[in-house]
């Protein structure tokens, strides 16, 4: 009775898998049949997982928010310099609604041929791009949201942060924030996008997340965000639908759609995908 008292309180946790032991994994082992059926539990019933993964070195992750930073500290101008007609690609920042927040897409430079390079084999029809984001620590100790409420539009987004928590997710079961305590400091997490979930017609959830922090301190994150290439048109293959699962969308163009997801109309959306080609 105790402990059912205990589990009832708990807070709510998103899937925890751990792809360390397992690496490399070999196709069709009992490890990859595992890893596979609870990546795919979690997809469906969360959208998300907490990934652990500790093949990188430390020295590699903390350089990488050390130029973080350094990038962030840069000048307004110098910053602005990076900018992009695609929504969320290249600079964005200084948003009355978002004052504490920046973000800076990374297109052509050196960094994204690398991720793209190693990204390749897995991905060959996507087209990753990469964000920084910094949340600026506040004065004051009250909860401050820094992202709003908002599905990913990508395929799969991939996070990492530096060490201060601000993640919550949506649960699928009962609608309640989940914050994304990263239990590792070599962890990561995934979230399923809009267009993954229209891809395999509506067979994983893409959950509404957002960002909240209180803690005085300056969060950073970097998102590598999975998106398909220019003119590659998302559709559900014929065996994703049936009678159970009738067809979502209707195909779609990525690119256009996202334009879309930048207008006005689009980002008052409460769900931008069902408005621009849902069935
Ligand atoms: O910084 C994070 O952890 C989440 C950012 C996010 O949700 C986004 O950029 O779409
Ligand atoms: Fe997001």
């Amino acid at each position: 009775m105790g402990s059912e008292t205990a589990a009832a309180a708990a807070p709510l946790k998103i899937p925890l898998i751990d792809f360390s032991e397992t690496a490399p994994l070999k196709q069709d082992s009992l490890e990859w049949d595992s890893l596979r059926s609870q990546v795919r539990e979690a997809v469906e019933e969360y959208g998300c997982f907490e990934a652990s993964f500790d093949g990188i070195p430390a020295d590699s992750l903390s350089a990488v928010f050390k130029s973080v930073k350094e990038l962030f500290d840069l000048p307004l101008e110098t910053k602005l310099k990076n900018t992009s007609k695609i929504p969320l690609h290249g600079y964005v920042g200084q948003w009355p609604s978002l004052p504490l927040y920046e973000s800076m897409g990374i297109e052509d430079a050196d960094v994204l041929q690398k991720v793209e390079g190693s990204t390749k084999a897995l991905w060959s029809n996507g087209n990753p791009a990469f964000r920084v984001m910094e949340y600026k620590a506040a004065r004051s100790c009250d909860e401050v949201r820094r992202i709003h409420p908002h599905t990913d539009k990508d395929m799969i987004t991939i996070l990492y942060q530096n060490g201060v928590d601000g993640l919550e997710v949506k649960n699928k079961a009962d609608g309640q924030w989940i914050k994304c305590q990263f239990s590792r400091t070599t962890s990561f997490i995934v979230l399923v996008g809009d267009s993954l979930y229209a891809w395999l017609n509506g067979r994983v959830h893409s959950p509404v997340h957002r960002v909240t922090m209180s803690r005085s301190e300056t969060r950073y994150s970097l998102g590598l965000f999975v998106v398909p290439k220019a003119g590659y048109v998302v559709k559900a293959p014929d065996e994703m639908v049936d009678e159970q699962h009738p067809l979502l969308f209707k195909p779609y163009d990525f690119v256009e759609f996202f334009m879309f997801y930048g207008t006005e109309a689009g980002l008052k959306s409460a769900n931008a995908l069902r408005e621009y080609c849902g069935v």
